[in-house]
């Protein structure tokens, strides 16, 4: 953000307590914008000075109209979403309030409160469903919502297009029309993110992550959580007329730029806590179907105890069908370019807090997982193969 220009230009983050709205806070902070925090939680770190944390819930319309009381908001970055990874994703009622309902709420309140900028956070999945993709750009359609194997992917979708939708129409102060675009990034990594990094950690401890699935040469992409600020702070900036308001009503791929197979992206944190990278690869379609079955199981029992389910169909594809994207359109019009980062900095997080292998620590407790886990293939070939085996008798 331009902050010579505008250094007094105030933001509403929403989601701002999370990992990537937190980041791109603090950065914006940093450049001397205000700074305002909106979130249904408090963030995990301490608030540096200067920003300030509104708590509240984009379902509220009133929360979100008092969170703009006395401040003219320059842009709205609009990141809080619902039902992402594990056990969320199978929520669909609080999923579908929370990101179509929360974006028409946000939306509403710019166009009342005068906001001229919005920029959203959407995901590769409104376009991505399974399907391969290899250096797809925004020309290609959104995946139909039928198709969408879940339910956050769906809503996500009906959100971008909700948000691309509302560029150009007029503000109710002020005057002018509100500008929006819609970034969609791959997988967010980085130092302390708190939603996959932990979860794969887990795994590894338990000595769950003794296979990896799908072909070898399958690719996918991740993003830096400071490439992906780097791109918001970019596409806000092209909003303005002083760039020709490029971005209005744009959608733009944001990744690192690296294609790589999803296992070997986790290889340095994997080996890099002291554990063995898995020898043992299995089909795409044996652990599509249990994850199937564990939708199903969670589905049956999520309401007496609602587990975390090892794996979603919605992560299988995601982790072990090819799909990635061309920056050229973010790079041409956006001006982004993708800083190298690897995953060192996390791995050195998780050693910082207390992670990593101890000698002889898991070896007894492994085995018991590897006996579990063998039982659980067994029931999924098992519950696989019974259809058929039943049809041709
Ligand atoms: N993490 C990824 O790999 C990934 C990939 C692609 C897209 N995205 C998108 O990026 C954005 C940020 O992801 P993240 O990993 O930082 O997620 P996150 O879960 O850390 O942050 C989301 C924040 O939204 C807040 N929130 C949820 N419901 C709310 C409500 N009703 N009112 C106000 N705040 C609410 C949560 O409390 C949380 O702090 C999301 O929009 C997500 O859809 C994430």
């Amino acid at each position: 953000m331009d902050s010579h220009k505008s250094p007094k230009e105030t933001v509403l983050i929403t989601g701002g307590g999370g990992y990537f709205g937190f980041r791109l806070g603090c950065a914006l902070n940093l450049l001397g914008v205000h700074v305002i925090l909106f979130d249904i939680s408090h963030p995990a770190q301490t608030i540096p000075e200067g920003i300030r944390f509104i708590l509240g819930d984009i379902r509220c319309l009133s929360d979100i109209e008092n969170a703009f009381q006395g401040v003219d908001v320059a842009c709205v970055f609009h990141i809080a979403s619902y039902g992402m990874s594990g056990r969320e994703q199978l929520n669909r009622s609080l999923i579908e309030e929370i990101n179509v309902g929360g974006t028409d709420n946000i939306l509403q309140a710019c166009r009342r409160r005068g906001v001229p900028r919005l920029v959203y956070t959407s995901t590769f999945n409104v376009i991505f469903g399974g399907q391969v993709i290899r250096n797809g750009d925004e020309s290609l359609p959104y995946l139909p919502l039928h198709l969408h194997p879940d339910h956050y992917s769906r809503t996500k979708s009906i959100a971008e297009k909700k948000v691309l939708s509302a560029n150009g129409t007029a503000l109710e102060r002020g005057g002018g029309v509100l500008s929006t675009c819609a970034l969609r990034p791959a997988g967010i990594y980085g130092p302390g993110e708190q939603r996959h990094l932990p979860r794969i950690v887990s795994y590894i401890e338990k000595g769950l992550f003794r296979f990896v699935y799908g072909d070898p040469k399958s690719l996918v992409e991740f993003v830096h959580v400071d490439n992906l600020v780097q791109a918001h702070i970019l596409a806000s900036e092209a909003l303005k007329a002083n760039k020709g308001h490029i971005a209005a009503g744009q959608p733009y791929f944001i990744s690192d730029g690296r294609p790589v197979n999803n296992f070997e992206f986790f290889r340095p944190l994997v080996e890099g806590l002291g554990y063995k990278f898995p020898s043992t690869r299995l089909p795409l379609t044996l652990i599509y179907c249990f994850a199937f079955l564990t939708e199903m199981t969670h589905f049956i029992l999520g309401r007496l105890y609602n587990f975390q389910p090892f794996l979603t169909r919605t992560e299988v594809y995601k982790t072990g069908v090819t799909h990635y994207f061309s920056l050229e359109k973010a790079r041409k019009e956006l001006g982004y370019e993708a800083q190298p980062f690897d995953l060192q900095e996390a791995v050195e997080w998780f050693k910082a807090h207390g992670h990593g292998r101890r000698p002889g620590s898991c070896d007894s407790k492994c085995l018991v997982w590897d006996g579990l886990v063998i039982l659980l293939v067994v029931t999924v070939v098992l519950v696989w193969l019974l259809p058929s085996v039943i049809l041709s008798m």
